[in-house]
């Protein structure tokens, strides 16, 4: 696989603001990554260091090969779709759509059109006088259509009821499938998507706490369910990561079982289960004390987020 996206070590200060601080990870080409993290994580900093909208202040961002800041052959391989988009007073969607081709060489007019029809967007309509949800679909719509190398999504869905973003989910991945392309998405919705995302980056006050794949990391905790006595008795002293529970029945998420502590857990009638991608990010950056990534190869968790 070839990394078209390599971050070596870098920084970003706002004034006294570490926004991004010491971050090294690749990007390789054709996989959808998520970029996961709380509010004020990093995420939409590194992702406008990543598409030359920010200077790092130190550090080095290579994307195809190249830095992305001031860089027309870069950026003409870049989507960035982010909320706080702007765009001219008296801009309609229809003005957005045909600006499109012009800073997109892969746009696709006829995909564009389609998904217009599908997300209901008037195209008449002024672009600071559509709601909420219709200014995102715009973005979604212009992300998809641009077919970019490199396709950002910054919480692209604000607003978006629960039928349009199953629709961006099902044309991204379908599109994708076609059209292999790089995806970073950054996102709130983590069980939503998590079916979407090859791979995972957490991000948590500036720092990166895991780059793993999303399997991986969804492999490294099981969740324990059975008999309340049975499941406290076979997770012992572990740490727990999620607890739950009706009457008798409880179940556990745990870190880290062996192969022969699972054929215990078996033999013990207790059942296995995968865990939420969600589960494990909450915990991870709620300031854990467990590496569940201790297989993956993920940076270290630093000492202060163990704290
Ligand atoms: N222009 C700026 N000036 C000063 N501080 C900034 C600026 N931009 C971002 N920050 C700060 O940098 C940190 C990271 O912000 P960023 O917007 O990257 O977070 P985020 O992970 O995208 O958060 P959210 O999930 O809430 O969108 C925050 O503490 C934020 O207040």
């Amino acid at each position: 696989m070839t990394a078209i996206v390599d971050v070596q070590d870098v920084t970003k200060h706002f004034g006294s603001v570490a926004a991004v601080d010491g971050v090294s990870f690749r990007l390789e080409e054709g996989k959808i990554y998520g970029l996961l993290g709380r509010n004020g994580a990093g995420k939409t900093t590194l992702m406008s260091l990543l598409t030359g909208q920010e200077f790092a202040t130190a550090g080095d961002i290579r994307i195809f090969g190249e830095s992305p800041v001031e860089n027309a052959r870069v950026a003409e391989q870049i989507c960035f779709i982010k909320e706080s988009q702007k765009y001219p007073d008296d801009f309609k969607v229809k003005h957005v759509l045909r600006m499109a081709p012009r800073f997109f060489p892969n746009w696709d007019q006829s995909f564009a059109d389609q998904l217009v029809a599908e997300f209901r967007v008037p195209l008449d309509r002024k672009m600071k006088k559509l709601s909420r949800g219709q200014f995102s679909a715009v973005g979604v719509i212009v992300g998809l259509a641009s077919r970019a190398p490199l396709t950002f999504f910054d919480e692209p869905y604000l607003g978006l009821d629960a039928v349009a973003r199953q629709l961006f989910y099902d044309r991204l991945l379908a599109d994708y499938a076609e059209h292999p392309r790089t995806v970073v998405l950054s996102t709130h919705l983590i069980d939503e998507v998590s079916a979407l995302l090859e791979h995972v980056l957490v991000i948590d006050e500036g720092r990166l706490l895991v780059d793993s794949p999303a399997d991986e990391l969804m492999g490294s905790a099981t969740t324990v369910v059975g008999g309340r006595d049975a499941v406290e008795s076979f997770v012992g002293g572990r740490e727990v990561i999620h607890r739950d529970g009706i009457g008798g029945l409880l179940s556990l998420t745990v870190a880290g079982l062996t192969a022969a502590e699972r054929a215990t857990a078996k033999a013990a009638g207790l059942e296995l289960g995968p865990v939420s991608l969600q589960q494990l990010i909450v915990r991870l950056t709620a300031g854990s004390t467990t590496d569940f990534t201790e297989n993956a190869p993920t940076t270290p968790i630093p000492e202060e987020a163990r704290a």
